[in-house]
């Protein structure tokens, strides 16, 4: 997405971190989870439910998600097929293209780091029956929350990947777990052991990590001291040679995610915070929050985009909705472009055309955002008699743009401003609504106005 405001995401996951965690998090933030179900749906229709809950994390308020596998028998999945299942959904209106591109990045890491593991190609890497579902869930799922949010750009922290070993489908296996081990490659990782010093809580008394627990291809993956194993409570049995652990506490799907959402590893970056949101672990340690936090907000140096100019205003995949109309009054045309840019339409406008038998006639277009469509569309219809639209999902490239003020003889006029990638002003352009009207009021030409404008706009 390449919004009109830049929004930057700080995940901290120094307590570890897992898909649904991460999810949650974005949700607790402002993602809407009733938009995040019908991505889901229409992907794989009546095979997951999304569940919001509030719970306490060693006494911090957080939101979990749980991700509720409503078949019995789903198919199996390998990388190859995922990938064809989420390539087929493009020009899908109900499952936008940039999160397409985000979950796609994520799987295939998670493929690769799966692959690598147990010594298969990616493509061949199967993920199991009801854990297929689960772990799209939590891909798709907090990509698209990732996207609703407006953010541009990731930062993470340092990662906690737990210590100790525990009993996966694989056998006994170390922490950080194959795939995470593989995955954190190039990132910054810590055991993320309790902080030492602090009264009775020490670093191997008590049951911390958050144990992604739901029905997953990899069952069996309680942590090694919840099963009497090496970091087990006072008398449970460490075996000689293993260190005790912490247990599990970043899984393979938070890492991907962490891996394909965020750019940068590091700080939080500066940054006016909007947005905070909390996402809870299964597991509720004493003295020890299982949460993953996320900060949202807007870079510092970037100038603040105006309210009217919100992120999810310009979003980069939207729909065409179009008619051919040889039989409407022509004096209500402005009308029916007025009205739909009323109603939420990012651009509409007209277009002359000959029909068929030498008619001429007029083409509406249309471009909603893919949540507004078919108010729209519908809208279309009414408004111009037609019995039909097409509709088509298009792709758009747009500069980052922000808003800014100038004062012409005493008159406010906005001034768009256009970045390119890098944040350098490409252009400023005063808004031409403001200039006509600050025209009218100072009793000048609008050329003139616009002259003096845009001479103001640049100094
Ligand atoms: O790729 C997956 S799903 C996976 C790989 C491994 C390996 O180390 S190999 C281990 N596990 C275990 O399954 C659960 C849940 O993990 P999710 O990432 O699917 O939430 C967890 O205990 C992993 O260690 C999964
Ligand atoms: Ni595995």
């Amino acid at each position: 997405m390449d919004p009109a405001t830049p929004r930057t995401a700080y995940l901290d996951a120094t307590a570890g971190i897992a898909g649904d965690m991460l999810l949650a998090a974005l949700v607790d933030a402002g993602a809407d989870l009733a938009g995040v179900q019908r991505v889901l749906d229409a992907l794989v229709p009546d095979s997951v439910r999304f569940v919001r809950s509030d719970v306490d994390r060693g006494g911090q308020r957080a939101v979990k998600v749980d991700v509720e596998v409503l078949v019995d028998d789903p198919p199996h999945r390998t990388w190859a097929s995922i990938r064809e299942l989420l390539e087929r959904s493009r020009g899908n209106v109900d499952v936008p293209e940039r999160t397409v591109d985000l979950a796609l990045a994520v799987f295939g890491r998670l493929a690769e780091a799966e692959g690598a593991t147990h010594g298969v190609p990616a493509d061949e890497v199967h993920f199991h029956e009801v854990g297929a579902l689960d772990s799209l869930a939590d891909v798709i799922g907090a990509c698209e929350a990732w996207r609703q949010l407006g953010i541009t750009e990731g930062t993470a922290s340092v990662i906690a990947v737990g210590s100790g070993r525990i009993r996966a489908a694989h056998g006994d296996i170390p922490v950080p777990v194959p795939a995470v081990a593989r995955l954190a490659i190039g990132w910054p990782t810590v055991a993320g052991e309790i902080l030492p010093g602090r009264g009775h809580h020490h670093a191997h008394d008590h049951d911390h990590d958050h144990d992604h627990d739901h029905h997953h291809s990899h069952d069996e993956h309680l942590p090694a001291h919840a099963q009497g194993g090496p970091h087990a409570h006072g008398s449970r049995k460490v075996p000689p040679g293993v260190a005790p652990g912490i247990g599990e506490l970043a899984t393979p799907t938070g890492v991907a995610l962490v891996r394909g959402l965020a750019t940068t590893a590091g700080p939080q970056p500066a940054m006016t915070v909007l947005a905070l949101g909390i996402g809870a672990g299964t597991k509720d340690t004493p003295g020890r929050p299982n949460v993953v936090r996320v900060l949202i907000g807007e870079p510092v140096g970037h100038p603040t985009g105006s309210p009217l100019h919100d992120v999810h205003d310009t979003p980069t995949s939207a729909v065409q909705i179009e008619a051919n109309v040889d039989d409407l009054d022509p004096r209500l045309w402005p009308g029916v472009v007025d009205a739909l840019l009323d109603h939420g339409a990012l651009d509409a406008w007209l277009t002359p055309i000959v029909m068929k038998h030498g008619r001429p006639a007029v083409t509406v277009h249309a471009l909603a955002r893919h949540d507004a469509a078919d108010e729209l569309a519908d809208l279309l219809m009414r408004s111009t008699g037609t019995l039909g639209v097409r509709m088509h999902a298009v792709e758009r490239r747009i500069r980052t743009r922000s808003f800014e003020h100038v004062e012409v003889r005493g008159q406010r006029i906005a001034v768009k401003v256009a970045r390119d990638d890098d944040g350098t002003v490409v252009r400023r352009e005063p808004e031409f609504r403001d200039v006509a009207a600050a025209a009218r009021v100072a009793g000048l030409t609008e050329r003139e106005m616009l002259h003096l404008a845009r001479t103001a706009a640049e100094g």
